[in-house]
């Protein structure tokens, strides 16, 4: 029982024990359960309290993001804005006041808005605030705030005047209850007339005045062809009106004419450059319009209601009446001329016009802004140009010029010029040592030829010749104009020759053989020209040139088109005294003749100064054809050299001895630079004098001569015997001695007796050719007196001189007088024939007269500084100036 207790307890123990166990696993399962699972919901719960903070952190993210990027848009469009304004209105448009300056739009560009504070934008750069005035339209002011109104109209003033070239903005204030006190400052416009006040009660009168300045540029200026005035200005790159900006500060209640009147302005001014300001007066809607408010609270532009704007300060006192002074006095000074480049076509359309039936070409701008043209053809054929000093006829010739070269090929225009007075201005025509360039068409250039008339002269002859070639060719195809004949001779070279003497007065100066011809040539050139294509333009700054030619109405007659510079007397008729009251830079141009119906007033362009006149002088010269030859450049001022000489280069030794050798003496003032030639043949007489103190010039001509001779034998085949008397001419006389090495010999006072008697023995027959040149050869009178053999040395002189020329021994001997010649020739009554040639230096006209010189009393000859006149009396009837060749080396 015991057991089965203490089995049963034991059991029960067991059981116990077992369930203890179990409770104990399941307990402790379930307290790991419980840890578990409150870690669990620890964890939840934390992750369940940090899900707001970050959705907030994400939300904060992108809201500052997009803030960011809005901020950056706003600052983007802020700058595209600012950019946009600064091209809409650049430099006085826009700038600030300390740096302001007035920066004038160029030709044909628009005038923009004008600035007059900024727009505010919250987080943003302020963006300019601008206001079209300029061609676009009108303002109108209101507010209660009296100042900001004030300094919007001195800006908008200002900055208009300042984008505007100056006298291209007037301003017409009226003001009728500060009576011009809000323009005070601008009033120094008032002197160039750009400022006008109208008083109260005038207000009818200035807009019926502004409708009709409307009404007249709408007419006249506009004309159907451009529908306003800043079109016109971007096709044409003028701007033939001024802008008009009325200010209108106040008054009294509109009539209802005025009313009207401020309506038609405000709907049509715009287009004509007529534009109002106004304060006080109210102003119908329109979209040209811009209304601006000024209040206390601040201001706003645009609308209503618009954007807000704190507008820029007043533009400083001294600022606006120093700019106005200037402007003024700009204006006052005369209007700018046009630029040179308005004559020319451009580039693509040069040299494309046809001459057959004339020249035509701009010369500078009229009132209307139209070009002015100047015609050459068979009506008007010839032209006067009258100005005195300083008055711009320099400068019209290059205008002229150019506008013609630029249009005309050289194969349809050639030039030839002449200048009378001093200076080298035209001088750039031609090939220079700084400018390799020339103008195509220039065949020649005469520049300092004030002494030396006779290159007018020849000139003119040159241009006879030309005419009469024309005419021969015309007659023989059977037609009387250069239009007709270039028809019917298409291939032929026909060019319109266009000659202009500036100055030409000097050429009729004085009464002489030369101005009788001159004033012939002239005349014909001048009558039968015309149909010729040869055109002449004569310029004078004096009216005794035009006078001169007074003396010739048929002369006269022919110069139907005038061009008179201002204060010009003469050039028109009579009765016609436009060119007294021309401004500076402006010429009378009048194809009839100068009567006054015929005026026309160009503005001329400044062409002559270098960088003006080179720029198109190249363009024309890279087009130039490949053959062209440069002008010739006739320098009175410049001394040849005979090494350049045309005629020296093209002499060759002959085979054998040459049949009529030739001595060049100096270069002929004519117009192709040719060689005063003298030729010797086997025939009495050919010698040569040279007579006159002045040592170089002498020496120049014997030297030419001699290297002239020399150049045509072969070494060996000719003498020259080289006698110099005079110290200060043996540099000359020993350098051509060397240069002619074995062909030549030395003799001096010592030995010249000797060469006369060896000379004068040897003629008996035709041997070599011989030259005797003889410096200074009266100074050897004394030792030629002596005799040697039979004769004295200057018996043998005479012998050679009579018999030497047909044996092929000639004498160029220069005397230091005519009255020295004579005596050793044999005395004052001695016959002077063997002397064939002579050229005389210092030797006055009448020295020259009885055997040397045809008729009685001598050649007209003033002596001058390096020139000769040359007379041979086998081939001249008159005698002809030369211009000695330089020194050799
Ligand atoms: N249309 C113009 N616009 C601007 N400047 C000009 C104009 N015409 C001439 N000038 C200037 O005026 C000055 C005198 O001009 P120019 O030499 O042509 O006068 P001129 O009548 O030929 O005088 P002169 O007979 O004394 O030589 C020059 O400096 C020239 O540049």
């Amino acid at each position: 029982m015991a057991d089965r207790r203490a089995q049963l307890v034991t059991r029960v123990r067991d059981t116990l024990a077992d369930a203890l166990g179990a409770t104990r696993t399941r307990l402790s399962a379930a307290q790991a359960d419980l840890t578990a699972g409150r870690e669990r919901l620890s964890r939840i719960r934390r992750a369940a309290a940090a899900v707001p903070e970050r959705v907030g952190a994400e939300r904060d993210r992108r809201l500052a993001e997009i803030d960011a990027r809005h901020a950056a848009r706003l600052a983007e469009l802020a700058r595209r804005a600012a950019a946009a304004a600064e091209r809409e209105a650049p430099g006085a448009a826009s700038e600030q006041w300390p740096q302001w300056k007035a920066t004038p739009a160029g030709r044909g560009e628009p005038a923009g808005a004008l600035r007059i504070g900024a727009v505010r934008i919250p987080g943003a750069e302020p963006v300019p605030a601008l206001v079209p005035l300029l061609d676009s339209g009108h303002v109108h002011l209101g507010g209660d705030d009296r100042e900001g109104c004030d300094s919007v109209v001195s800006a908008l003033l200002l900055r208009a005047l300042g984008r505007a070239e100056p006298g291209a903005v007037r301003l017409i204030g009226y003001d009728p209850e500060h009576l011009g006190g809000g323009l005070a400052g601008f009033a120094p416009l008032g002197t160039a007339g750009l400022l006008t006040f109208v008083g109260p009660g005038g207000l009818a009168r200035l807009l019926d005045d502004l409708v009709e300045q409307i009404r007249r540029i709408n007419e006249t200026v506009l004309a159907g062809e451009h529908g306003s005035l800043r079109e016109l200005a971007a096709a044409t790159g003028r701007r033939p009106e001024p802008w008009r900006v009325a200010v209108l500060l106040g008054g009294d209640e509109l009539s209802r004419h005025e009313r009207g009147q401020l309506d038609r302005v405000v709907r049509t001014g715009a287009a004509c450059g007529v534009h109002l300001v106004v304060r006080g007066v109210p102003l119908p809607d329109d979209p040209t319009v811009t209304r601006v408010v000024a209040e206390a609270a601040g201001a706003r532009v645009g609308g209503p209601p618009g954007l807000p704007v704190r507008l820029d300060p007043p533009p400083p006192a001294t600022l606006v009446t120093e700019t106005c002074r200037e402007v003024a006095s700009r204006v006052n000074a005369g209007p700018p001329p046009t630029p040179f480049t308005d004559l020319l076509p451009p580039p693509e359309r040069m040299w494309q016009e046809d001459s057959a039936t004339g020249l035509s070409a701009p010369i500078g701008e009229g009132p209307h802004g139209r070009p002015v043209h100047l015609t050459l053809g068979d009506y008007p054929p010839h032209a006067l140009i009258g100005g005195p000093s300083g008055t711009g006829k320099t400068n019209l010739i290059f205008a002229w010029i150019g506008a013609l070269a630029a249009r005309y090929s050289p194969a349809e225009l050639e030039f030839y010029l002449l200048d009378f007075k001093e200076g080298v201005s035209f001088a750039r025509f031609a090939q220079g040592r700084r400018d390799p360039s020339w103008l195509p068409h220039m065949r020649l250039v005469g520049i300092n030829v004030n002494t030396d008339r006779e290159f007018g002269l020849a000139l003119l002859r040159f241009l006879a010749e030309e005419l009469r070639r024309r005419a021969d060719a015309a007659k023989k195809h059977e037609v009387t104009k250069l239009a007709e004949l270039r028809a019917v001779d298409p291939t032929g070279r026909w060019p319109r020759i266009v000659a202009v003497v500036d100055e030409f007065q000097m050429l009729l100066a004085g009464r002489d053989v030369v101005a009788r011809e001159a004033a012939d040539l002239l005349e014909d050139l001048a009558r039968r020209g015309r149909s010729q294509g040869i055109h002449l333009v004569l310029a004078s700054q004096d009216v005794r040139g035009i006078e001169a030619l007074w003396g010739r109405p048929a002369l006269v007659a022919q110069f139907t088109l005038r061009i008179a510079l201002p204060k010009a007397l003469r050039i028109l008729a009579e009765r016609n005294d436009a060119a007294q009251s021309l401004p500076r830079w402006h010429a009378v141009v009048n194809a009839e003749s100068g009567l006054p119906e015929g005026n026309e007033v160009a503005r001329i362009p400044s062409a002559s100064d270098w960088e003006t006149w080179s720029g198109l002088q190249h363009r024309l010269w890279r087009m130039r054809p490949q053959d062209a030859a440069p002008a010739r450049l006739f320098d009175g001022d410049a001394i040849p050299r005979l090494a350049d000489a045309p005629d020296f280069r093209a002499l060759r030794p002959e085979a054998g001895t040459p049949r009529g050798p030739v001595a060049l003496l100096g270069e002929i003032i004519d117009v192709q630079a040719r060689s005063a030639a003298l030729r010797l043949p086997r025939a009495p007489g050919r010698n040569l004098a040279v007579l006159g103190t002045r040592v170089d010039e002498a020496c120049a001509v014997l030297d030419a001569a001699a290297r002239s001779l020399a150049r045509q034998h072969r070494p060996g085949t000719a003498r020259f015997s080289i006698a110099c008397l005079d110290p200060d001419a043996d540099p000359v006389a020993r350098a051509l001695y060397d240069d002619l090495a074995d062909d030549a010999a030395w003799y001096d006072e010592e030995t010249v007796s000797e060469l006369m008697a060896e000379t004068a023995d040897g003629l008996t027959a035709a041997g070599d050719p011989h030259y005797l040149l003889l410096f200074a050869v009266d100074a050897a009178a004394g030792s030629l007196a002596a005799r040697v053999g039979r004769r004295t040395g200057l018996e043998q002189l005479r012998r050679i001189l009579h018999d030497g020329p047909e044996r092929r021994t000639h004498v160029l001997a220069w005397w230091r007088g005519v009255a020295r010649m004579r005596a050793d020739l044999g005395g004052p009554a001695a016959r002077t024939d063997q002397i064939g040639a002579w050229v005389a230096l210092d030797t006055h006209g009448g020295e020259l007269g009885s055997s040397l010189y045809p008729g009685t009393g001598g050649p007209d000859w003033y002596p001058r500084p390096w020139r000769g006149l040359f007379f041979d009396r086998a081939v001249h009837r008159t005698g002809q100036v030369i211009i000695p060749y330089g020194p050799s080396r």
